[in-house]
């Protein structure tokens, strides 16, 4: 069955391995939209910071390296994609370094307003080219897009989202243990809720959707039951559902 067509901003805040990309990008394929992954774009500037060798302590040395990076966020549900000073890097910015020196970079004041001001940028096209976006990360809610029409924070608990990431490490070729995997779930979520700049909390008005005993499909169900609540869908005429 055709579930038409989105229409507005989508935000899907949460922590860690709670499922936000995976559904994020299901999401707007099913429903003809564009899809924002904001966590590759600190990743990516993560990377730029790593490879220019400069301490992650210094606010200063990496709100540098971020203003001269040149970051292109692709929003193609179908073929998610991250360029850096024009190479793709959409693998190297899931590898452990960058996962391990994400959170202080993400913490920078600096960083924050140069790649939010990109997202709202990006948001604003996808609108324009699309009619809608599904936008996933930490602030989106909060910060990123306040006016979303739908906000919703995906929870789940830490050991079943280090069970995911293990598993979704392993499928990769990547050795990880489930404590290891746990432990770093753990530190994540205490950084990025705790940093000063846009910590990672649920909008006041966002719909709380707790994915732990949900399998993918199920997530996706009760996302696209929210978006035909909130009158998001539109035949592909535009005509928006009453
Ligand atoms: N409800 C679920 N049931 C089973 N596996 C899931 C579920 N949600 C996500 N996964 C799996 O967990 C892993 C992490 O999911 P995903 O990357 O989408 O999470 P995330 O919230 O975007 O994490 P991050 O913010 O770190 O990018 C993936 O391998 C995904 O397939
Ligand atoms: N809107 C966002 C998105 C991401 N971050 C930070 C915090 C995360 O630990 C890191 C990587 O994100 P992921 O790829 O795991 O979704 O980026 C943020 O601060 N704000």
């Amino acid at each position: 069955m055709g579930h038409g067509e989105l229409r507005g901003v989508v935000a899907l805040d949460g922590p860690s391995g709670t499922g936000k990309s995976s559904v994020a990008r299901r999401l707007a394929s099913t429903l003809g939209a564009r899809y924002l992954d904001t966590g590759a774009m600190y990743r990516a500037i993560t990377l730029a910071v790593l490879r220019a060798g400069v301490d992650l302590a210094d606010p200063a040395e990496v709100t540098r390296v971020a203003r001269a990076a040149t970051l292109v966020q692709g929003t193609d549900p179908e073929r998610s994609t991250t360029h850096l000073d024009g190479a793709d890097v959409g693998v190297e910015i899931r590898g452990p370094e960058v996962t391990l020196a994400v959170s202080p970079v993400s913490a920078v004041a600096e960083v924050r307003a140069l790649l939010v001001a990109e997202q709202r940028r990006v948001i604003a096209t996808a609108l324009d080219d699309a009619g809608g976006i599904v936008v996933e990360g930490r602030d989106i809610g909060t910060v990123v897009a306040p006016d979303a029409a739908l906000k919703v924070y995906v929870t789940a608990d830490a050991e079943a989202r280090a069970a995911r990431r293990a598993k979704q490490d392993a499928a990769s070729g990547r050795a990880s243990t489930l404590d290891a995997t746990l432990a770093d779930v753990q530190r994540r979520d205490a950084y990025d809720s705790t940093r000063a700049v846009s910590p990672l909390r649920a909008a006041d008005d966002a719909v709380v959707l707790d994915t732990t005993s949900l399998d993918l499909a199920g997530v996706l169900a009760a996302l696209l039951a929210l978006v035909d609540e909130h009158g998001l869908l539109a035949q592909p005429s535009g005509r928006v559902h009453g």
